[in-house]
């Protein structure tokens, strides 16, 4: 497997948000209630993305004690997961604060970025709506999920493989020869498969089109 085949994926949020049951359930298909938060946690995975077989390194981050932590998250990764709860009204500012802590960082590379809103089966608690989470998504221009890794396997897992497809199309995005020129053809093709299928000749996307979001 080359080095390109590789994705390294953040997992970040404020404390007690869901992070480790996410990352989980998305590694295992189970849900684990209790989890020891005390340290990062570094997990190795293969998937299949677009019919290449991938390594995903996923951190798992617990609460950063400095800025320079944080930072060092930031840079290692090149896909984040920005978890929230939909419960917790403090924890969507902090989603918020990390959104714009990664552009800093990150811009003006590439990467991919996918806001989740997690615990929706405490819907009697919930704080924050779906549109606040929609919105903060655009104003980001990230991917948007809502789930529950209480509940549901299957929204987590389609929230991370999304996040992946995108990462590994900037991953080829990145590989193409600079100097070579490309072809529009092969210039849509690539944004095709970033952006879907909408993406036309002319370089203009499908407007209508919104970021991939769901609830599941
Ligand atoms: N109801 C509900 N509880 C959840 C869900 N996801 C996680 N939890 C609970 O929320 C608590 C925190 O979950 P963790 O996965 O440890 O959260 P974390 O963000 O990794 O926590 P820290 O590492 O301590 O910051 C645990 O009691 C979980 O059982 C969910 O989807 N629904």
């Amino acid at each position: 497997m080359t080095n390109s085949n590789k994705i390294k994926l953040v997992v970040m949020g404020a404390s007690r948000v869901g992070k480790s049951a996410v990352t989980v359930r998305y590694l295992t298909k189970r849900y684990i209630g209790e989890y020891s938060s005390s340290t990062d946690m570094i997990y190795r995975h293969n998937t299949t993305i677009d019919n290449t077989t991938t390594e995903v390194e996923i951190l798992d981050t617990c609460k950063c004690s400095s800025t320079g932590c944080l930072y060092d998250h930031i840079r290692w990764g090149e896909a984040f997961v920005i978890v929230y709860s939909v419960t917790d009204k403090t924890s969507f500012l902090e989603a918020q604060f990390l959104l714009g802590k990664v552009g800093e960082i990150k811009l003006p590379t590439y990467f991919s970025t996918l806001l989740l809103g997690n615990k929706r089966d405490l819907d009697h608690f919930r704080k924050i709506c779906v549109d606040e989470g929609q919105e903060l998504s655009l104003a980001y221009s990230c991917q948007f999920y809502e789930v529950s890794a209480a509940e549901n396997f299957a929204g987590v897992s389609l929230a991370f493989q999304t996040l992946l497809r995108e990462a590994r199309s900037i991953q080829l995005l990145k590989a193409l020869p600079i100097r070579r020129k490309l072809g529009v053809n092969s210039v849509s093709k690539v944004l095709g498969s970033l952006f879907g299928k909408n993406y036309n000749k002319s370089g203009q996307g499908d407007k209508r089109k919104k970021r991939p979001s769901l609830s599941i």
